[in-house]
């Protein structure tokens, strides 16, 4: 598939509802570029810690919300997350970020900082992009080309997670994964939202394989402009 103009491709939706998973073997497949946004917000949640910074604290997150240089790399193939010049791929999946990243993500500031990088790499993006994260067809890039809302039961998502960390309890897995959710979709600014034009994908019984074929037929019926 050759196309001239670059295809803005926006995947939302709730943890472990197979975003990354699905936006990386897309945009392996059609030659795109590959943003993970969440990744953005647990390099800066991760600076935020490593600082001494007072997480339940907004001022004081906001406060120094645009010291940390964050860089993401974006070939599916390799994503890579830098902050000042460290690679923190490992760190910043950790429980401890993982626990206080919503806090962080609430904060305007922070918001405001990340979502001008993101649209500063879509824009650079020479083929186009897969932009995956919460707030990306709502707030970040409502001009799309194509926006999808992955879904599945929490039971699954929590399943599917449990199966990446070792020695996770299941209930307490979910428990955690219902409390992010409930924190991101009910903040003040750019919630976890389905965009009203997009195509919502329930990935409870489907495979990663079969959401990976749902999502590049539909870009591709974008671009044949059906
Ligand atoms: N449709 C699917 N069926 C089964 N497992 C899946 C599916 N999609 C993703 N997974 C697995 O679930 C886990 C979470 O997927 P991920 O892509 O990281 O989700 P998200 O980015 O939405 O949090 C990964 O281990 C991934 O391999
Ligand atoms: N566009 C985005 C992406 C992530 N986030 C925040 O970052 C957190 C981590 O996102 P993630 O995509 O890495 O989470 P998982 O789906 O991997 O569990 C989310 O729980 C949100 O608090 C956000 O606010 N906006």
């Amino acid at each position: 598939m050759e196309s001239a103009t670059p295809v803005i491709v926006a995947i939302d939706g709730p943890s472990g509802t197979g975003k990354s998973s699905t936006s990386k073997a897309v945009a392996a497949q059609l030659g795109l570029s590959y943003l993970d946004t969440g990744a953005q917000y647990r390099a800066i949640t991760w600076w935020m810690v490593n600082n001494g910074i007072d997480i339940e604290d907004p001022s004081a997150i906001a406060a120094v919300a645009g010291k940390p240089e964050i860089v993401s790399g974006t070939d599916p193939k390799a994503p890579a997350i830098m902050v000042d010049g460290v690679d923190v791929a490992r760190q910043i999946r950790e429980q401890d970020v993982t626990s206080k990243v919503s806090a962080v993500s609430a904060v305007p500031e922070v918001r405001a900082r990340i979502t001008e990088l993101q649209r500063n790499i879509a824009a650079a993006a020479a083929k186009g992009i897969v932009v995956e994260g919460r707030d990306i067809g709502t707030t970040v890039l409502p001009g799309a080309d194509v926006k999808i809302f992955l879904t599945a039961s929490p039971e699954a998502r929590a399943a599917r997670r449990s199966g990446e960390l070792k020695n996770a309890d299941l209930d307490a897995t979910r428990e955690a994964l219902v409390k992010r959710d409930a924190a991101d979709s009910s903040r003040k600014v750019a919630p976890l939202a389905k965009a009203d034009d997009a195509i919502e994908v329930d990935t409870t019984e489907l495979t990663l394989q079969q959401v990976v074929e749902c999502v590049v037929t539909l870009i591709e019926e974008k671009r044949a402009g059906k």
